[in-house]
């Protein structure tokens, strides 16, 4: 790390300032000091050291579409699949009644909320049993949406694809809502790992969620532990985080403590209240921002200086 502070990309160290994404009136820093440093070590640091890690709902998908149409999450896609049984919705609305709040209590301290979301997330798999069900029917409703994800997702994807960066998209939902979508939108390419909750069949039968459970406390880099794909990010320790929830920040927990972390907060709901809380827990709050346009931006910066790094080799090869 020493040696990293001592180098600096070619034409200089790069500044917020002269970076027209990062300086727009939505795209907002406590520390752009801190975004700057980090900028510069991404750069420094390469392709090869890069990760992503995102949430899905709210943050791959839009916050807010043009036509003014909802976009479900995960869970809600599943929800409106056709064969479910008649009780399905009425009891898993009521799970969500009683524990959403829990999840979001701002007084109850998060060991005490991890009982309660086990709770939750097993009950909604018992729910999820006993009963045939195909994955079409999933695909039929995700395809819906596959045109809800934010501008520029197609483009951002193949961004990490080009540059083979491990992007990890993470979800406490459905994984197979998830996956379902990605796949359709083309941009489930082979860099790219889903972490969630996927359904298990038995017998022909639903038989809940497979393990491990992925709520909201442990959605992070620890429940990765043991994984091929741990083994595959173990070394990469300049890390994108992208979320729109303020628990989203957290996903890279696990990692070891000398990375370098990009937290990106996508802020839409009720600005002015959450103001102060996102400007805390991201490095870069885009407020009501639907595209891809600032991760993208990174990424470019972090290319061009590789591209500039394999000339000067292929020259100094010569
Ligand atoms: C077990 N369960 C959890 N949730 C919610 O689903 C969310 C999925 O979590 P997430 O995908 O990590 O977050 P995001 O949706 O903010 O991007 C959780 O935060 C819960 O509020 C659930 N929502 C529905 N509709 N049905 C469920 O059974 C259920
Ligand atoms: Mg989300």
């Amino acid at each position: 790390m020493g040696c990293d502070e001592k180098r600096e990309p070619a034409g200089g160290l790069l500044r917020v300032k002269d970076i027209p994404e990062l300086t727009q009136d939505h795209c907002r820093m406590r520390d752009p000091a801190k975004v700057e440093r980090i900028i510069n070590e991404f750069v420094l640091g390469g392709p090869e050291r890069m990760q992503i890690v995102s949430d899905f709902d709210y943050t791959i998908t839009k916050q807010r579409t043009e036509d003014g149409g909802a976009v479900p999450s995960s869970f809600g896609i599943f929800n409106a699949c056709q064969s479910l049984p008649e009780n399905f919705k009425e009891e898993t609305d009521k799970l969500y009644h009683k524990y959403r709040p829990i999840e979001i209590d701002p007084h109850m301290p998060i060991s005490e909320k991890v009982q309660y979301m086990i709770e939750w997330w097993t009950k909604s798999g018992e729910l999820t049993s006993g009963f045939a069900f195909d994955q079409s029917e999933i695909d039929q409703i995700a395809e819906k949406y596959k045109h809800a994800l934010r501008d520029r997702t197609h483009e951002f994807f193949a961004d990490l694809q080009r540059l083979g960066i491990p992007t990890l998209v993470f979800s406490a939902g459905l994984g197979n809502s998830v996956v379902s979508v990605l796949r359709q939108a083309n941009v489930m390419h082979p860099n790219v790992k889903v972490v969630s909750n996927f359904l298990q069949f038995r017998d022909g039968l639903l038989d809940g969620f497979q393990q491990p459970m992925i709520h909201t406390f442990n959605k992070n880099e620890t429940v990765l532990g043991g994984t091929e794909y741990y083994d595959l990010v173990h070394n990469r320790d300049h890390i994108i985080v992208m979320g729109d929830s303020l628990g989203d920040a957290d996903m890279a927990a696990g990692v070891p403590a000398s990375s370098h972390i990009m937290k990106i907060g996508f802020l839409f709901d009720h600005v002015e209240a959450n103001m102060e809380k996102y400007m805390n827990t991201f490095d870069i709050v885009l407020v009501d921002d639907q595209t891809m346009d600032v991760p993208r931006t990174l990424l470019a910066l972090i290319e061009k200086q590789h591209q500039l790094n394999l000339l000067a080799g292929k020259q100094s090869s010569l």
